[in-house]
């Protein structure tokens, strides 16, 4: 087997800044953790990427190629779809090793993990190669602070859940910049509680309102109800908040259990 993080989110959301603190982190504590670079229009990260799909394909070849000619957005995804075509490339980079536990730091294009299956695709593949994969999503805290931007990080947390299959964790980060009073307010929401949430939204009387109002409850009853998302404070900073989230990641794809496993056959076979 062999153990993976498909880092993803929003542009900006940290993912690059992410995968960089964890790679060390866990240098610091004797474990070797890879970072993969999935990103065709990455231009700066603080880590130095065993594998980089830039070798393969940079956005700016879809951009200057006179047949493509493409923009920003389209040249990210026909990169995305091209690693996809050269799979055998990418295979033979990552190697066959045992045990290996890699962080593939992904573009921070939504659509890639909301609608587009090319990710999927991307992730049926690991799976065939013996990957244990979890989908590590990333949301600056910023954006979670009030009810709705909470509801509306929900969904989208959620919308990549439903795309990607896979077991999924949300982390919220850049929580060193929150102040002393957000952090409070934030705390009411991760306790999924659709009263703290929609206390929180305030609306004028109006028929759209009323009926945006009704859909809004829905969907925080549904969310608190369900415990179909939840969010875990992530503070790069604080090396005890590091340890607990990725211990969180390694019990979710299995990393370590084989171990214990190999053990306790060992002792079963003392018993005999
Ligand atoms: N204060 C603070 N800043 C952060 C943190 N994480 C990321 N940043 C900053 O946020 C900006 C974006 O971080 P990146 O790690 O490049 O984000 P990304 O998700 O890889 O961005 P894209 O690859 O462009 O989608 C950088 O200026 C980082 O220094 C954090 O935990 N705390
Ligand atoms: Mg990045």
């Amino acid at each position: 087997m062999r153990y993976a993080q498909l880092v993803v989110g929003p542009a900006g959301s940290g993912k690059s800044t992410y995968c960089s603190a964890v790679a060390q982190h866990a240098l610091d504590s004797k474990r070797q953790i890879d970072v993969v670079n999935l990103d065709p229009a990455a231009e700066y990260f603080n880590y130095q990427p065993t594998i980089d799909i830039r070798d393969l394909i940079h956005v700016q070849d879809t951009m200057e190629n006179e047949d493509l000619q493409f923009g920003p957005n389209g040249g990210l995804i026909f990169c995305m779809e091209y690693l996809l075509e050269n799979a055998d490339w990418l295979r033979e980079q990552l190697g066959e090793q045992e045990d290996d536990y890699i962080l593939f730091d992904c573009p921070g294009q939504i659509e890639l993990y909301t609608h587009l299956k090319v990710i999927r695709k991307l992730v049926n593949l690991l799976q065939s190669w013996n990957f244990n994969l979890c989908c590590v999503y990333l949301i600056d805290v910023q954006f979670m602070t009030d009810g709705a931007k909470f509801i509306s990080g929900a969904m989208s947390a959620l919308s990549v859940m439903v795309n990607l299959e896979l077991p999924h964790l949300n982390l919220l980060t850049k929580m060193d910049l929150l102040s002393k009073s957000t952090k409070r307010q934030l705390d009411k929401f991760l306790e999924p509680d659709s009263h703290a949430l929609l206390g929180d939204i305030e609306l004028n009387h109006s028929w759209f309102n009323d009926k945006y109002k009704r859909l809004t409850d829905a969907i925080g009853e549904l969310v608190e109800d369900q415990s179909l998302v939840r969010f875990i404070p992530l503070n790069l900073k604080d090396e005890e908040n590091m340890a607990d989230v990725l211990l969180t990641i390694d019990n979710v794809i299995q990393f370590g259990e084989d171990q214990d496993i190999k053990t306790k056959d060992y002792e079963a076979l003392d018993d005999e």
